[in-house]
């Protein structure tokens, strides 16, 4: 290898087998090559594939790397909408993170916790009355109605489903092909269209809400000459929050079926109650379990690294997955074992453990809604551990690693669900 060489050639074009391979497939090109960076074409587009924790420290150096123009227009089109912060980068992306940030205190968490705990309660009647309910479809949509309470955001009973529905297309439709992807945009459009009129109808003072909460900081915020953000971006944002807050049930439900597969597991979380142990139950469900696969950067400026060129307007990809189970860095990558993270430092989290980004929240893309995700599923491990009595019928769980986002094949379908601490009972049944 001299000084300056390109990286390892994979193929010429990869799009096609990164989508049916799904998420092992650049983890698989890095093994075959004995390499953790590589070069193809996605879409065409000359790109380089990176993973491991130095790759990850590398791709957030903001002075190698940008995200302006990166995500892919099919992804600005469904999950992250057009303007949001995923694109922004310097001070204009540092002010943005510091309103998502300031959503994150310990006491709005603790808010959307109890608004997740009441909309769980006046659904359980009904959970109770059925011979068996799909938790993922049951926990989109109290996680629906929760997030746009917690936000601001009047939802009516009517209305409720489908928006619960529009966004899980968005969370489903970025990297799905044909009719689905199509559904997604159109979710997209008419969901940002109907926060535009809520949105129009706050600044004409025609209804109020608590300045705390999100709606309100996002359409009040005015940057350092007094402007606004305009309405369309405020939608946007405003999806940035509740869409990722429904997205969050597909770990829910991952960690109910890490308890149902790893009985060792249900008995020392039932028995060693909110301990360190829970804590690593939780990591180890975000470490093991393929949520987000990639993130997608341009290069800034052509430099060199361990000998390899990067030229300058390079697209970049990151392997989240399989830096979460890069064998050169994770033993027995790809066994559910919690206690590994006894031997980890906290920094673990910077670059080597990065479902949700790595690096630091503020200053970087590093996904603000970590303290909301670890709290939520908490909750659903208090649930199942504690709160629930229910039985897994016979289902297909299987989890297919080629299906982005990923989920057990069934939604996860459980019967003869009965509360075991009944103390607060439904005052309503909710209708979904
Ligand atoms: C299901 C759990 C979640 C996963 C797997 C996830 C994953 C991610 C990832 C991979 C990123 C990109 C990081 C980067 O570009 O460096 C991200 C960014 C982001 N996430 Fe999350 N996230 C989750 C939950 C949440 C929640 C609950 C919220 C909000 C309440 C949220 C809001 C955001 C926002 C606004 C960004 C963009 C940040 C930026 O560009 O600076 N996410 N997330």
């Amino acid at each position: 290898m001299g000084r300056n060489d390109e990286p390892p050639l994979a193929s010429w074009e990869c799009t096609y087998p990164l989508a049916r391979s799904g998420y092992p497939y650049i983890s698989a090109q890095c093994e075959r090559l004995g390499t953790n960076l590589f070069r193809s074409r996605l879409m065409f587009k000359k790109t380089l594939f990176m993973r491991g924790e130095e790759a990850a420290e590398l791709f957030y150096d903001d002075a190698r790397f940008s995200r302006e123009n990166a995500a892919p227009t099919r992804l600005k089109k469904t999950l992250f909408g057009e303007g949001g912060i995923q694109g922004l980068e310097g001070e204009a992306h540092h002010q943005r993170k510091a309103l998502f940030l300031s959503l994150m205190s310990q006491s709005r968490i603790d808010e959307l916790m109890q608004l997740v705990e009441q909309h769980w309660q006046l659904r359980l009647n009904y959970w109770e009355a059925q011979a068996s309910i799909t938790l993922l479809d049951e926990l989109h949509h109290i996680l629906c109605r929760a997030a746009c309470a917690w936000c601001g955001i009047p939802l009516h009973n009517v209305d409720a489903p489908e928006m619960a529905e529009q966004l899980v297309l968005m969370i489903e439709g970025g990297a799905a092909i044909g009719p689905k992807h199509w559904a997604s945009r159109r979710a997209r459009r008419q969901t940002e269209n109907a926060l535009l009129d809520l949105i129009k109808q706050y600044r004409q003072g025609l209804h109020e809400v608590d300045p705390v909460l999100p709606f309100a900081t996002f359409v009040d915020f005015r940057d350092a000459q007094g402007k606004p953000l305009p309405n369309r971006i405020v939608a946007v944002e405003l999806l940035n929050i509740i869409r990722p807050i429904v997205a969050v049930a597909r770990y829910m439900v991952f960690a109910v079926l890490a308890i149902h597969e790893h009985p060792d597991c249900y008995e020392k979380l039932k028995h060693q109650g909110s301990s360190h142990y829970r804590r690593h139950f939780i990591q180890e469900v975000r470490r093991y379990y393929p949520f987000f696969p990639f993130l997608a950067a341009r290069v800034n400026a052509d430099f060199t690294w361990q000998g390899y060129r990067f030229k300058r307007g390079r697209q970049a990809i990151l392997d989240l997955y399989g830096t979460n189970h890069d064998a050169q860095r994770w033993e027995a990558p790809d066994q559910f074992y919690p206690e590994r993270f006894e031997q980890e430092k906290v920094d673990v989290h910077r670059f080597a453990m990065i479902p949700q980004g790595g690096s630091d929240h503020a200053t970087q893309h590093r996904c603000p809604g970590e303290w909301i995700t670890l709290a939520l599923i908490d909750l659903a491990i208090e649930k199942f551990i504690h709160q629930l009595r229910y039985d897994v019928p016979c289902q297909d769980l299987t989890v297919d690693l080629n299906v982005i986002p990923a989920r057990p094949r069934s939604g996860f379908i459980i019967s003869n669900i009965h509360s075991i601490n009944s103390s607060q009972p439904s005052a309503e049944e909710e209708h979904f």
